[in-house]
């Protein structure tokens, strides 16, 4: 199953009526009345990444407002929106529909000095930054038919898709901008200040965004792998000298032009037998 990612908004505190395991539960199940497909693998399309539905073959479409307490997509909220609480559920109506990895993709900005925009990077590990200031998609009520109230987050990135990725990848000829680094989340939409974007660079984060990590717990919480990659579309800015300034337009430009070799390096990975 595939759908386009909603970003993350933050600090909202789910409530158990909104993120129930009956809601969701009702959700899948309706999905499941209109198709005879069983998705094994769900995909979560980035910025200007949404061409890999293309790559679907027998595909069953919905919208999202034809789906039972689904979600609707529409880019970023303001942080006090309280359907923002609603960016997850996806992940947990993946699990009940039978899914067991989730595979993401994600635009975001290089703060690593060797990437160059173009660069794929397999995200390896995650700094949520928002979830310092209690900003996670697990507070609240923990149902533990979801998963367990402390999940553990330091075998978030599956190794062993992060090792097929880098390997097929190679085969691919990817091998100039094939990279692998650490994500860090922000709460946007607004893009980073030059000395975030510093303070980011000395923590060790190789590309920043404002999506992927939430639904990343989420789907861990409930035991789903998780297979993630960030499409390096522009560079942060780090040196008070530069004009550079980031924008949106170029976010979803970098995509267009990488989508096709992104969109094969999710397939060969998550739906071998398709590519
Ligand atoms: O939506 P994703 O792919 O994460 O893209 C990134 O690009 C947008 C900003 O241009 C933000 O939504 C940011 O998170
Ligand atoms: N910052 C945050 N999010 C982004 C960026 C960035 O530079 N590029 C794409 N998404």
């Amino acid at each position: 199953m595939l759908i386009p990612h909603a970003n993350l908004c933050p600090f909202f505190v789910p409530t158990p009526s909104s993120l129930s395991y009956e809601d969701c539960k009702a959700t899948a199940d309706w999905l499941l009345t209109q198709t005879d497909m069983r998705p094994t693998v769900g995909i979560v399309c980035g910025s200007g990444l949404g061409g890999l539905a293309d790559l679907l073959k027998d595909q069953v479409a919905f919208n999202y407002k034809d789906i039972p307490n689904f979600p609707q997509s529409t880019g970023h909220r303001p942080l006090s929106d309280p359907e923002g609480k609603l960016i997850t559920l996806p992940m947990r109506i993946f699990k009940l529909l039978g899914v067991q990895t989730v595979v993401i993709t994600n635009a975001a900005g290089g703060l690593n000095q060797d990437f160059k925009v173009g660069d794929i990077m397999i995200i390896k590990d995650h700094i949520n930054l928002p979830g310092f200031a209690g900003n996670n998609p697990l507070v609240g009520p923990n149902d533990e038919r979801f998963g367990v109230r402390f999940p553990c987050m330091s075998d978030a990135y599956d190794r062993d898709l992060q090792q097929l990725a880098m390997e097929v990848g190679q085969e691919l000829g990817y091998g100039d901008f094939l990279k692998e680094g650490v994500y860090c989340v922000l709460g946007g939409p607004s893009f980073e200040t030059i000395a975030e974007c510093r303070m980011l660079h000395l923590l060790g984060v190789d590309a920043v965004g404002m999506s992927t990590v939430h639904e990343v717990i989420v789907a861990r919480h409930c035991g789903m792998r998780v297979f993630a990659l960030s499409l390096i579309t522009n560079l942060a800015v780090t040196d008070y000298d530069s004009e550079e300034k980031a924008n949106h337009e170029e976010v979803l430009q970098a995509g267009k032009q990488r989508a096709e070799q992104m969109e094969r390096l999710v397939s060969s990975v998550a739906l071998p037998e398709r590519s």
